[in-house]
């Protein structure tokens, strides 16, 4: 079954919804020295949706959009997520990151957000996997943003050789929500989907919150699309 991926959660009922609405894999901002303020995630918080997530078998992801890797290593041993996503654009994990990851928190996997803004995505796809646990292909929106959150598509037609390509799972994101979700299934086969801006109400003081609906919507499309494929 394709997994789902659902960010950015910015409370515990959010968290407790989009897992009742069939996500897979839930994602968050922790508290840090980058990113946009406004999904920045309390310690504490994100203490108790890790646990409630953990109960349920869905997996948890802490994003780093800085570029301290001390900073992140805190924040790892901290919070202890499933998944370490690198996303900063003046930071990509490398071999000595993954080791130390591998070694100093060994319950954290490692994934590596591909920024897809051409055919050199697929050459630093390849250099990723072999040291990441996941890739995630994704839009870039602008250089001090990180890599994601641009609620904008890319040329698929990259992700679907990336997929081919390497031999570690690798979640599509950029511009995913229930009206696209299914047919970049169908074209690209992939581990996961991943949704934000589609999936979410941004207000206009830059606080986003879940669309419940949408999140739903996004689920079920996406595991019936793989259902039907016979995607395992
Ligand atoms: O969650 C954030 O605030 C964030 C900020 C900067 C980069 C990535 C971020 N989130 C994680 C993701 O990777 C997104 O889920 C992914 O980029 C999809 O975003 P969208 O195109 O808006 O669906």
């Amino acid at each position: 079954m394709v997994k789902t991926q659902i960010y950015s959660i910015v409370n515990y009922n959010e968290a407790v919804q989009v897992m009742d609405a069939g996500a897979d894999h839930i994602g968050l901002v922790p508290m840090q020295t980058g990113g946009i303020p406004a999904h920045r995630v309390p310690y504490d918080v994100i203490d108790k949706i890790y646990a409630e997530a953990k109960r349920r078998g869905v997996k948890t992801i802490s994003i780093m959009l800085n570029k301290d890797v001390e900073e992140m290593f805190f924040i790892i041993k901290r919070l202890n997520p499933d998944i370490v996503h690198i996303a900063g654009m003046d930071y990509t994990a490398d071999q000595a990151f993954a080791d130390r990851l591998h070694k100093e928190c060994p319950g954290t996997e490692l994934m590596q957000a591909v920024l897809v803004d051409g055919p050199g995505a697929l050459e630093r796809a390849k250099e990723y996997a072999k040291y990441c646990d996941y890739l995630l292909t994704d839009t870039g929106l602008a250089v001090d943003t990180g890599i994601g959150a641009s609620g904008k598509t890319h040329d698929w037609n990259i992700d679907r050789e990336i997929v081919e390509t390497v031999s570690i799972p690798v979640i599509i994101a950029g511009g995913l929500g229930p009206d696209n979700v299914e047919e970049c299934i169908e074209k690209i086969r992939p581990y996961g989907v991943d949704s934000l801006s589609k999936t979410s109400t941004k207000f206009r003081d830059g606080v986003i919150e879940k669309d419940i609906p949408k999140v739903k919507e996004f689920c079920e499309k996406a595991h019936a699309m793989s259902e039907k494929l016979n995607l395992s």
